[in-house]
């Protein structure tokens, strides 16, 4: 599995205030916002695309088009909602699904609550939004729900993650023939006894929605 710790300074300004406790809720989502398509600039070097030729109103021009099937973006709710715009900006054509999880914090295992994705993803590029990477949990359920409906590969774009997450991520895609990625803008230091990420932002889905 390959993992891109995205390195720019505008990235770390951005996450910087994201992590201050001090950052109110509506800065907090325009933060997000901000940092998600700066990673999904990155994210997207490998969109497939196809050869075109356009008319300029000079003369022919030999170009490039998103590929079809375009990609499936899928945010997982809740958190991963606030990321969604940041990504349809650079992709304003994908497709998006969605995936309702919650993480049962006594156990730390996902469950699965709401499922809007296309039946078929065969030969779909497909990006999954969740800010936070801790167990790695919830993305893998998220990544398995892609690849059991024939997904090409899938890249998870996250803000922060933690080294258990990408270890956990890493072993349930060993095999390699499921190809997946994550994007993030920083690798922090390890979970706390609650799975939280340290020094981390907190809980991504109440801080983007006001939930105090
Ligand atoms: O890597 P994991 O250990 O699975 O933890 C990460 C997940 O935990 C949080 O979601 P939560 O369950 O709190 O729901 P929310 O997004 O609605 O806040 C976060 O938004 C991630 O989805
Ligand atoms: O640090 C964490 C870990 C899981 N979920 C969050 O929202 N934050
Ligand atoms: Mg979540």
């Amino acid at each position: 599995m390959q993992t891109l710790v995205v390195d720019h300074p505008l990235v770390a300004h951005k996450l910087t205030a994201l992590r201050d406790a001090r950052t109110d809720s509506p800065t907090f989502r325009r933060l997000a916002d901000e940092l998600v398509t700066l990673l999904a600039y990155e994210a997207t070097r490998d969109v497939r695309v196809t050869d075109v030729t356009v008319d300029t109103p000079l003369a022919p021009a030999q170009g490039i088009r998103l590929a079809r099937p375009v990609p499936l973006v899928v945010p997982i709710l809740r958190a991963g909602l606030g990321m969604l715009d940041g990504m349809t900006r650079l992709l304003p054509t994908a497709e998006v699904g969605f995936l309702g999880m919650i993480r049962d914090e006594s156990t730390l295992k996902a469950q699965t609550y709401a499922t809007r994705l296309p039946e078929d993803l065969s030969g779909r590029q497909c990006y999954v939004l969740d800010p936070m990477l801790a167990t790695g949990g919830t993305l893998a359920a998220a990544i398995e729900f892609l690849f059991g409906r024939g997904a090409r590969d899938v890249t998870a774009i996250c803000l922060l993650a933690a080294p258990e997450g990408i270890a956990y991520l890493d072993e349930a895609f060993r095999s390699g023939e499921r190809p997946i990625r994550v994007v993030t803008a920083a690798l922090d230091e390890r979970l706390n006894e609650n799975g939280y990420i340290v020094p981390g932002l907190g809980d991504a889905g109440d801080r983007l929605y006001g939930v105090v």
